[in-house]
């Protein structure tokens, strides 16, 4: 599987302010190189958090994209979350795209059950934080061969800390956010001393920021 990591941050980093709601940080020439690339994936991963804070339908993207792409369907949508704490009326239940939700075995079966009544496709991985390993192996032998990750920080963290990231895109927007207890780009509890390292392979002017890509060695 292809995992591709993607985030618009402040310029001192930040994915939103300390209050955790969802902030326009991309312009609109950044707004369409995502929905390109959202269509391009075979599916689109976010972590509760963000659900929690942004209740994205993460199906907002130009069809022709997908159709120029050879795209079968539309992407599905992918939640990380241990207890099942997405909302039964959360737009990724708009039934608009599948939508997987990645658990472990700490989630009530009741729970499980009414995520599955409201739409889900529930992979079971882990005992109490969702395994990203077995549960993006689950995915590939469901096909899933691209993914598109969102974020948030602390998704993003796991992500790398697995080792599971092949590229990483960042969108920086011209304000400073601040705050510490504001989401960061990787978030989680942080490498000490063996980093992820990356290789510069794209820096591009977009609207007033600019767009950055590393793969990861
Ligand atoms: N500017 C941008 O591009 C973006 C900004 N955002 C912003 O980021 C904020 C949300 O980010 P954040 O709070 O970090 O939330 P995330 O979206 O990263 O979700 C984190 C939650 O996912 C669940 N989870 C399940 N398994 C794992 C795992 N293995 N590793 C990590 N998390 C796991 C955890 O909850 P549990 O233990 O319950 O499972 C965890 O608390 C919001 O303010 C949102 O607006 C979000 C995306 C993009
Ligand atoms: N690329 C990008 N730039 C920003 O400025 C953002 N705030 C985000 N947020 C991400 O987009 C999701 C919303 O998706 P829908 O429009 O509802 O489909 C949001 O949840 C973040 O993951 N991204």
């Amino acid at each position: 599987m292809h995992v591709l990591v993607n985030a618009a941050m402040s310029a001192d980093g930040k994915l939103a302010s300390y209050r955790r709601e969802q902030l326009r940080i991309s312009g609109e020439m950044d707004f369409d190189r995502v929905d390109r690339r959202r269509a391009e994936s075979d599916a689109i991963m976010v972590g509760v958090g963000t659900v929690l804070a942004d209740d994205p339908s993460l199906t907002r993207f130009d069809r022709n994209h997908r159709d120029a792409v050879g795209g079968t369907g539309v992407p599905a949508r992918i939640v990380a979350d241990s207890q099942g704490r997405t909302p039964l009326d959360a737009a990724l239940f708009d039934g608009s795209a599948p939508t997987y939700v990645l658990t472990t075995e700490a989630a009530s079966s009741d729970r499980l059950e009414q995520l599955e009544k409201a739409g889900a496709t529930v992979v079971v991985a882990g005992k109490e934080r969702v395994d990203l390993t077995a549960a993006l192996s689950e995915l590939e032998r469901d096909g899933i061969e691209t993914l598109f990750v969102e974020g948030g920080g602390e998704l993003i963290f796991s992500l790398f800390e697995a080792d599971l990231v092949d590229e990483l895109s960042v969108y920086i927007g011209s304000l400073l956010i601040g705050g510490r207890d504001a989401p960061t780009l990787a978030d989680g509890e942080g490498f000490v001393d063996e980093f992820s390292n990356l290789i510069l392979i794209g820096v591009e002017r977009l609207d007033d920021g600019v767009f950055l890509q590393w793969s990861v060695e």
